[in-house]
């Protein structure tokens, strides 16, 4: 895979996405070019969820194009799932398998030297707080250090479009600080950030994208 340095833009054309038969958001555009930030701003339900989602490839867009450069996604699906990392709301937590555990199953996924993986999965750790806690089965760990497993996940199975949704939420301030300072390494050597956020996150010079400018009025939403 390129380093991420030499990625084109990943950007998002026209995007419409309609969810339980409403439409969301429609005519959406974003762009994000190695080393950037994007930021997804909005009031509960607008659809930062459901945009991050879409940017994941795990929901369809009812219009618009996601693309590299000027190749759309859906001409090479895997190279845009090999890409890209996504992290949702919910802990993706195997309850019965350590810390260590669950991210050797997700840096296996992305990295089949056994040893380099293992290392990859030493160096997540530490970075987030979480070496003591490797022997620790995930149903015992409290909201925030599942929140941490999870996003330790970014350093042990390394991709260069980081999708994150809330990835704040019950983290402590330390924590907090932690995150960024992953940010700002990963976009220092050309990694791409996008993520929603109803906290401010330090994200130097992060663009914004406010979901509620494009969502669609109707009579029993008025404005
Ligand atoms: N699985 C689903 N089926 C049908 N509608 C859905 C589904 N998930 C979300 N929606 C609807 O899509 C709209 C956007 O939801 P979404 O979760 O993307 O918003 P959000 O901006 O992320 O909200 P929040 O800030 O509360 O997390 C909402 O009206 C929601 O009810």
């Amino acid at each position: 895979m390129n380093a991420p340095n030499d990625l084109p833009p990943f950007t998002g054309h026209g995007l419409g996405c309609i969810r339980g038969g409403r439409v969301v958001f429609a005519g959406l555009d974003f762009s994000v070019a190695a080393g950037e930030a994007l930021v997804l701003l909005g009031p509960n339900g607008s659809g930062k969820s459901s945009l991050l989602r879409v940017m994941a490839g795990l929901l369809k867009p009812a219009a618009g194009k996601l693309a590299w450069g000027a190749v759309s996604t859906q001409a090479e699906p895997e190279i845009h799932a090999a890409r890209t990392h996504y992290v949702g709301h919910h802990d993706a937590i195997k309850p019965v398998l350590s810390v260590a555990e669950n991210l050797r199953f997700w840096a296996r996924l992305h990295e089949p030297d056994a040893a380099r993986a293992s290392d990859a999965v030493d160096r997540s750790l530490s970075r987030f707080g979480l070496a003591h806690l490797r022997d620790i089965p995930g149903k015992m760990l409290s909201a925030g250090q599942k929140r941490r497993t999870n996003l330790a996940r970014l350093l042990a199975a390394p991709s260069p479009l980081w999708l994150l949704d809330e990835p704040t939420t019950a983290l402590d301030r330390h924590n907090i600080k932690v995150l960024e300072g992953v940010f700002a390494d990963h976009r220092a050597s050309g990694g791409m950030v996008v993520l929603s956020t109803h906290q401010d996150v330090d994200l130097p010079g992060a663009r914004t994208v406010h979901l509620d400018d494009f969502g669609i009025e109707t009579e029993e939403d008025p404005a």
